[in-house]
């Protein structure tokens, strides 16, 4: 479904990310994984158009996403920035029809099913008591609720995820992934998520890509990327791995 092709984007005289290549089925997760500077958040924008790879290139349903208009982009990918949606003084409940907007016609107004659609979002997030209050009074941790309503109704096929927990308490980490990977494993969602957290990364993604440097250093499941020597070698310390006495997943102790 995405394709990466031997993606470079070099700014001035710097390689950002150097060559990377990896796809992603429908339907997967994967987590993006590796330490400050790796590239993470460049590879990102590359993949939601926001910026222009140097070389190489980037195919979504086998189409160029280079080549598609910013409503396209909107209709088939979502993307998640770590701090949530900008604090504007609109309405929770405003702000989640916002999604709808890319699959309106030109001067086209909202209809009932977007709507209804609306309300079963804000159902779905445990938002509902909070559809009339205005965005700028929200909480970190409930604005990024919102931002996921709101991706909800966009109705992506890929959802991509920058650092979703970064302001939020262990509490609201567990319910935004669990969230998206509920909707994930209900609607065939394709997700990508950056991640700095190992051990959510390791819980919560079917595969994880790690970066070093703007290259991809290996590409597997938790169990073949959580290990003492990779991890070592990339982020320079020494992590105990340990298991999860539920799941069984490899853990990280620092
Ligand atoms: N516009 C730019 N001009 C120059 N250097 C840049 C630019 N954007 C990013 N970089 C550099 O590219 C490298 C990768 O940055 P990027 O933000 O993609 O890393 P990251 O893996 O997301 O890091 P972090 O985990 O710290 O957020 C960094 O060294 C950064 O300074």
């Amino acid at each position: 479904m995405l394709e990466l092709q031997q993606v470079s984007k070099t700014i001035g005289d710097k390689q950002i990310v150097h060559d990377v290549s990896f796809s992603l089925d429908k339907g997967k997760s994967i987590g993006l994984i590796g330490p400050n500077g790796a590239g993470k958040s460049t590879l990102v924008k590359l993949i939601s158009a926001l910026e222009k790879p140097s070389s190489g290139c980037i195919h979504f349903f086998g189409e160029d996403v280079q080549k598609w208009s910013v409503k396209k982009l909107a209709q088939h990918i979502a993307v998640l920035s770590q701090d949530g949606l900008a604090p504007y003084p609109i309405t929770v409940y405003d702000a989640v029809l916002m999604g709808r907007y890319p699959h309106l016609g030109f001067f086209q107004r909202e209809g009932k099913k977007d709507h209804e659609l609306v309300e079963d979002v804000l159902e779905t997030t445990g938002l509902s008591e909070f559809r009339d209050q205005m965005l700028d009074t929200l909480s970190g941790g409930e604005r990024q609720r919102v931002a996921i309503a709101k991706a909800m109704v966009q109705h992506p096929q890929l959802l991509i995820l920058d650092e979703p927990t970064t302001f939020l308490d262990i509490g609201h980490q567990r319910q935004i992934l669990n969230l998206v990977q509920s909707w994930q494993k209900r609607e065939g969602l394709t997700v990508l998520m950056v991640l700095h957290d190992l051990n959510l990364a390791a819980q919560f993604c079917d595969e994880l890509v790690l970066m070093n440097q703007g290259e991809i250093v290996n590409i597997g499941t938790s169990e073949q990327i959580i290990a003492r020597e990779t991890l070592q070698s990339v982020y320079q310390t020494d992590p105990e791995i340990i298991r999860h006495p539920k799941s069984n997943i490899p853990q990280i102790l620092l």
